[in-house]
C-alpha cells in the first residue's frame, strides 16, 4: 500500500534539515520496500515570492489529500515587511487550521549523552522524558476580532482575543488523557484561571473530562506561569502537560532548552480520527524556526526534523519498529560523540548538517539490518 507524504521545506535551515528526512525516506523506500510516495511544494516566505501567498490553493489541497505533511520550517528577516496576511507564518497557521489539527504532540526527551549540553545541572534533566500536549487551532492565534484600530487621537489599540469552547478544552484534555494512559499516567493542565475566564472553562472542563471518561489518570492543575517555573526547577516532575496555543507554544520553547537544543524538539499536530477510516490528518514539525542566523551554512542541527519523521512512521503509518528503531539510531549517535554545534561539547565531534543525517541513517540502517 502507498503512503502518501507532502514535503513542505519551507524556509532558512527549513530545506537543510528536510533533506536529510527525504535521504531516509528514500532508504526506506529502497531497502525495506516502505512505498512512501512523496511529492513537495512551497509554504512561507519562498511560497510568497513564488505566488505571492504563505501557501497556495494547489498545495494546501495536496496536504488536505496527504496521508502526512512533513514540515520544515518558516520565516525570517527577508519577509520582515510584507503584509500581515501573507507573511510566512500565515502559512502554517492555515495548515494547522484547515486541516483542523488541533492537537499538538511536544515530547521533550534528554538524550543520556546530552545531560550536559543543557543549561540545566545535569541531574535535573537526565532521564527527562516530558510531552506537552498543546492546543493548536483555537485560543489567541485565532480568536476574533484580531486588529489594530485607530482610536483618532494619535492612539491606536492592538486587539487579539483569547477564546476557548468546551468541546474544544474537551478534545485536547482527551488526548493528553489518553497518551498519559500510555505513559506515566499523570497529567497537569496549566492555564491562568486566576485572571482569564478562558482558564476558569479550561479548568472547569478538563476536571469535568477527568472525572467523566479518565477518573483512572493522575491529574493536577497549575497556574502557566508557575508551570514555566516549575518547568526549570524541577522539570522531572512531569508526565504530560496539556495546556492552551500561546501558553504551549512558550512552555514548548522552555521545554526544548531542558533537552539541550531547540534543534533537538520534534513535534506531531494531529486532527480526529476520521469516522469511517480512523485516519487521522498530520502535519509533522520540528518544534524550532527557520534560524536565519545559521540558515545557508550547512550546520543546522537535522534531528528535531528526523525525530519528527520517526513521529510521523509511528502515528500516521503505525510503523512503531522502524520509528523506535529511528529514534534509538539517534540516541547512538550521540552516544557515539557525533554533534552538531549547538549540542557541541568537550571530546566530541562536530559535524554538520549532512554528516549528522548520513551518520544517523548509517546506525538506522545497522539496526534495521
Ligand atoms: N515552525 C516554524 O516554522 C517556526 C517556529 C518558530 C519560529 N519560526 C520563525 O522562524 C524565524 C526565526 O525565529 P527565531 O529566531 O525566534 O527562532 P528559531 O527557532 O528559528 O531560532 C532560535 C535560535 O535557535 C537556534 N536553532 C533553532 N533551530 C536550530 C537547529 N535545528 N540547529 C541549531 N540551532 C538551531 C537558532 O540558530 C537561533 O539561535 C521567525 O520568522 C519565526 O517566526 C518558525
Ligand atoms: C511560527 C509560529 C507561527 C509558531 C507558533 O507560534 O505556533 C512557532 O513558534 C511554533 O512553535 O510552532
Ligand atoms: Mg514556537
Amino acid at each position: 500500500m502507498t503512503k502518501s507524504l507532502f514535503l513542505l521545506p519551507g524556509d532558512g535551515i527549513g530545506p537543510e534539515a528536510m533533506g536529510e528526512v527525504r535521504k531516509i525516506i528514500a532508504y526506506m523506500n529502497a531497502e525495506q520496500g516502505a512505498g512512501f510516495e512523496t511529492d513537495e511544494g512551497l509554504v512561507g516566505g519562498c511560497a510568497y515570492d513564488a505566488h505571492g501567498a504563505a501557501i497556495s490553493e494547489e498545495d494546501m489541497a495536496k496536504a488536505m489529500n496527504a496521508d502526512a505533511v512533513l514540515f520544515g520550517a518558516v520565516g525570517g528577516p527577508t519577509w520582515d515587511d510584507v503584509p500581515y496576511e501573507v507573511r510566512p507564518e500565515a502559512g502554517l497557521l492555515r495548515l494547522r487550521k484547515d486541516l483542523e489539527l488541533f492537537a499538538n504532540l511536544r515530547p521533550a526527551i534528554c538524550y543520556p549523552a546530552l545531560a550536559n549540553a543543557s543549561s540545566l545541572k545535569p541531574e535535573l534533566v537526565e532521564g527527562l522524558d516530558i510531552l506537552i500536549v498543546r492546543e493548536l487551532t483555537g485560543g489567541v492565534y485565532f480568536g476574533e476580532p484580531k486588529e489594530i484600530i485607530d482610536l483618532g487621537n494619535g492612539q491606536k489599540r492592538g486587539i487579539d482575543t483569547q477564546v476557548y469552547d468546551t468541546y474544544e478544552i474537551e478534545r485536547i484534555a482527551s488526548v493528553a488523557f489518553e497518551l498519559a494512559r500510555t505513559r506515566k499516567n499523570r497529567v497537569c493542565s496549566m492555564e491562568k484561571r486566576n485572571v482569564m475566564k478562558s482558564g476558569v472553562l479550561w479548568n472547569q472542563v478538563v476536571t469535568e473530562t477527568h472525572k467523566r471518561a479518565f477518573s483512572d489518570v493522575q491529574l493536577e492543575h497549575m497556574l502557566a506561569d508557575a508551570g514555566g517555573m516549575q518547568l526549570v526547577r524541577a522539570p522531572k516532575q512531569f508526565d504530560v502537560i496539556v495546556t492552551d496555543n500561546l501558553f504551549g507554544d512558550m512552555l514548548s520553547d522552555v521545554a526544548a532548552m531542558l533537552t539541550g537544543s531547540l534543534g533537538m524538539l520534534p513535534s506531531a499536530s494531529l486532527g480526529a480520527p476520521d469516522a469511517k477510516t480512523g485516519k487521522r490528518k498530520a502535519l509533522y514539525e520540528p518544534v524550532h524556526g527557520s534560524a536565519p542566523d545559521i540558515a545557508g551554512k550547512g550546520i543546522a542541527n537535522p534531528i528535531a526534523m528526523i525525530a519528527s519523521f520517526a513521529m510521523c512512521l509511528r502515528y500516521s503509518f503505525n510503523l512503531v519498529a522502524e520509528a523506535d528503531r529511528l529514534e534509538k539510531a539517534i540516541a547512538n549517535v550521540l552516544d557515539q560523540g557525533i554533534r552538531t554545534g549547538d549540542i557541541m561539547a568537550d571530546g566530541c565531534r562536530q559535524v554538520g548538517t549532512s554528516e549528522m543525517g548520513d551518520a544517523i541513517l548509517k546506525e538506522f540502517s545497522g539496526l534495521s539490518a
